[in-house]
């Protein structure tokens, strides 16, 4: 028999997952698995339970939002292994698996999670830790971390625009250095983005459809601090028209970046707070995470890697 492990939140998004939890037993009972229940405890347990594991799994699969998922690959990637991870996403946003078409129907994804196919995307190295989909600074980045989760429950999506809403009117601007590929940036930003998804806390298409989870390439999206009306209306201009505008933007890919600054700067990864740093170095490792996919999103990523879409 195949082992898995099942490790989830209980806590995440409004609570979907509890009353589905024999429903998923069972989907994984019938796909042949013996599966280890784990229900994370607090911050940061999914990271130290995938770390401390005495035995080996066929599968693991999680179920949480944003949050979660980005400690399990987090405890995956420090110990190395390489089994495939089914995701079951039950948080307030979950752009990651919407952007993978990872289904929003939990049974569905408990069935994907075990009968899909294998994908191997990348994952971002951060200094010394991880990221899956995001890492970013400034404007909007805090929203995520600074709404405690029962706001974030009873509320959802509008407990995001609210706190982004309060932010627009005090907007902290910062001086940056970035290098990549032999190239030096010094400007100030209002927001920086390091990204390998389609869909960032709802800014579908900004970065463009080219965003691909394979290619050991990130986009990266600096935001340069307005300084006038004018320059301001330029920015949201292009932002509403999701264009590019180089005058108020850079926006290159890349496999590795380094973020330099005086002052030490928040970020977040995958939506929740990744510290206050003076200096970042991001990394692209390219395929490095195995994840659970519809055959027929497999499919079709494949076929645009390939440029026939
Ligand atoms: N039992 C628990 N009690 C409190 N916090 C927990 C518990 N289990 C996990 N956590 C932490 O809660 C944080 C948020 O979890 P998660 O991302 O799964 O859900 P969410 O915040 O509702 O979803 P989203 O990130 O999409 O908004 C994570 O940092 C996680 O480590």
């Amino acid at each position: 028999m195949k082992r898995m492990l099942f490790i989830y939140n209980p806590n995440a998004g409004t609570g979907v997952l509890k009353p589905k939890i024999s429903d998923i037993l069972d989907i994984f009972t019938k796909a042949g698995y013996e599966v280890t229940a784990y229900p994370t405890q607090k911050k940061q347990d999914a990271v130290e339970k995938i770390k401390s594991l005495d035995m080996s799994y066929d599968l693991i699969v999680c179920s949480g939002g944003d949050g979660t998922l980005d400690e399990v690959v987090t405890g995956m990637q420090m110990t190395d292994m390489t089994i495939p991870l089914g995701y079951i996403p039950t948080g307030t946003t979950n752009d990651f698996a919407a952007s993978l078409g990872i289904p929003k129907d939990i049974l569905e994804a408990a069935d994907v999670a075990v009968n899909g196919t294998e994908f191997c995307c990348d994952v971002g190295v951060f200094n010394s830790d991880y990221f899956i989909y995001v890492a970013a600074f400034g404007i909007f980045t805090d929203v995520s971390y600074e709404t405690d989760q029962s706001l974030k429950n009873m509320l959802g999506h509008l407990a995001y625009v609210l706190e982004g809403a309060k932010r627009v009117f005090n907007i902290p601007s910062y001086k940056v250095r970035v290098t990549h590929d032999g190239q030096e940036i010094e400007d100030e930003f209002i927001y920086g983005m390091v990204t390998n998804s389609r869909s960032v806390g709802g800014f579908k298409g900004l970065v463009g459809p080219d965003v691909m989870f394979d290619d050991g390439e990130f986009e990266v999206m600096l935001i340069k601090t307005p300084k006038n009306p004018l320059e301001l209306n330029e920015l949201l201009g292009a932002i509403v028209m999701r264009q590019v505008n180089p005058k108020r933007m850079y926006c290159f890919r890349t496999g590795s970046v380094k973020f330099e600054s005086m002052e030490e700067i928040p970020w977040t990864r995958d939506g929740e707070f990744g510290g206050n740093h003076d200096e970042v170095v991001v990394r692209n490792s390219r395929r490095a995470l195995n994840l659970m996919i519809k055959q027929e999103t497999a499919a079709k990523l494949s076929a645009e890697a390939a440029g026939e879409l």
